[in-house]
């Protein structure tokens, strides 16, 4: 017979083996999936769909007080397109590695896995008669993460079936660590996806002048690098963490006049044209990045101009920083780094997220939300090739949520007297 452990490793492989991949995700067979494993553990389930075509799946643990804030797990269903030859197990197979015990797929660390730790956390709660919950604990599992979330989280976040549920905390998506310490996350840098463009006279291949379009470009372009590696350096130094500088790279160049074999090579084109995605801190200051940028990467000066094609902003509607508090006045922080430790797991310092996650919606309205995916000793392979979770660390990771959902489930506020007396 299969042992427990087997039965939890395939119900992960089998979630893994759906492909939810963009361009094409298979929300459905996804959405049928999870709706199956509500059902075999009880779990109330809606499937909503703000968005034609990407279904949401809400799942609900009732809580003997309904009229307590609820607990709100939350993780994306879609996972980003792979070059499948370019892996060792194809990504879809979700292919069990001996005797490393390693997990190959797409979504195993981001974050198919943490999906399902929720659930087989939950599955063994339930099991135990004499554990009810508290608190209302709700599981979104949500489409179109990868592409910006504003027909998944986005919508949800802004529902009024969200606002019925009166969420309390939410806790999201995190990243591996390589070292013995799980990582959590209380903010994250605002994406800024910025176009640059030149323009100058074109001209003779042969010639030197000013004001081509290229030299416009380049200007920039070497500006924009002496600010990464100021930023990077920091980083190396390890003045800063990766999360608290603001990261510029170039994702794209286009210049050139193209020709049937590839390109006119005796021609200086009259336009050129750069792609940045820009990462800032919520403790940056954006004003003073904009003026770097009208100033020195796109001066009209030098004949630019640009644009962005996606900016979040970096503070609240009162200019504020959008961070989920990580001391003694936000009692979820604690819970969990009690939890964690109650099951044998030790807490990194907290940090603000690198990319972006589906937390900032919810973060947004106002709540505290916390990034956490529990995967140590694992080197970080989210959006890479090969993309594997361990059996050992995936199994480990269902006991700390274990933990955690129970305190969170069972967390009662201090009456006003009791905290006055903590006060004392
Ligand atoms: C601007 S929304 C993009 C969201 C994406 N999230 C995960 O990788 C990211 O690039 O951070
Ligand atoms: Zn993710
Ligand atoms: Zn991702």
């Amino acid at each position: 017979a299969e042992s427990e452990e087997e039965a939890i490793i395939s119900r992960f492989q089998q979630y893994l083996r759906i492909n939810t991949a963009h361009p094409n995700p298979n929300y459905r067979e996804a959405a049928d999936f999870l709706v199956s494993q509500a059902n075999s553990i009880g779990l109330d389930h809606q499937v909503l769909e703000f968005a034609a075509g990407k279904p949401l799946v809400l799942l609900k643990w009732p809580g003997s007080d309904p009229t307590l804030p609820s607990i709100l797990l939350n993780s994306h269903t879609d996972v980003v397109p792979v070059e499948e030859h370019k892996w060792a197990h194809p990504p879809f197979a979700a292919h069990l590695d001996p005797p490393s015990a390693n997990i190959f797929a797409r979504g195993s660390q981001d974050m198919k896995c943490v999906g399902l730790q929720y659930l087989e956390a939950i599955r063994r709660l339930k099991s135990n008669p004499s554990f009810l919950p508290l608190r209302s604990v709700y599981l979104s599992f949500v489409p179109d993460e990868e592409i910006g979330g504003q027909d998944g989280a986005g919508l949800f976040a802004s529902s009024d079936v969200f606002a019925s549920l009166k969420v309390g905390v939410v806790l999201d998506e995190g990243l591996a660590s390589p070292t013995s310490k799980y990582r959590a996350f209380y903010g994250e840098r605002s994406p800024w996806w910025l176009s640059i463009k030149a323009t100058g006279a074109p001209g003779h291949g042969a010639k030197l002048y000013d004001n081509s379009a290229m030299e416009n470009l380049l200007k920039s372009i070497e500006s924009v690098r002496r600010f990464r590696a100021s930023q990077f350096d920091l980083v190396k130094s390890g003045l800063k963490p990766e999360g608290e500088v603001i990261s510029v790279n170039m994702v794209f160049l286009k210049a050139g006049t193209p020709s049937t074999t590839g390109f006119i090579m005796n021609l200086q084109p009259s336009e050129a044209e750069a792609g940045f995605d820009i990462r800032v801190p919520p403790t940056a200051d954006p004003e003073s990045l904009e003026r770097r940028l009208a100033e020195e990467w796109a001066p009209a000066s030098r004949n630019m101009t640009f644009k962005f094609v996606h900016k979040v902003p970096v503070h609240d509607k009162f200019g504020m920083p959008i961070l989920t508090k990580t001391d003694s006045s936000n009692p979820w922080w604690t819970l969990l780094e009690e939890a964690v430790r109650k099951a044998n797991g030790t807490l990194d310092k907290p940090e603000i997220f690198p990319a972006s996650t589906d937390a900032r919606y919810f973060r947004d309205q106002g709540l505290p939300a916390i990034g956490f995916s529990p995967m140590a000793n694992t080197p970080i392979l989210l959006h890479d090739h090969n993309e594997f979770l361990n059996q050992a660390e995936y199994l480990k990771g269902i006991d700390i949520y274990e933990s955690i959902i129970k305190a969170y489930a069972s967390y009662v506020e201090p009456t006003s007297n009791q905290a006055l007396k903590d006060e004392l």
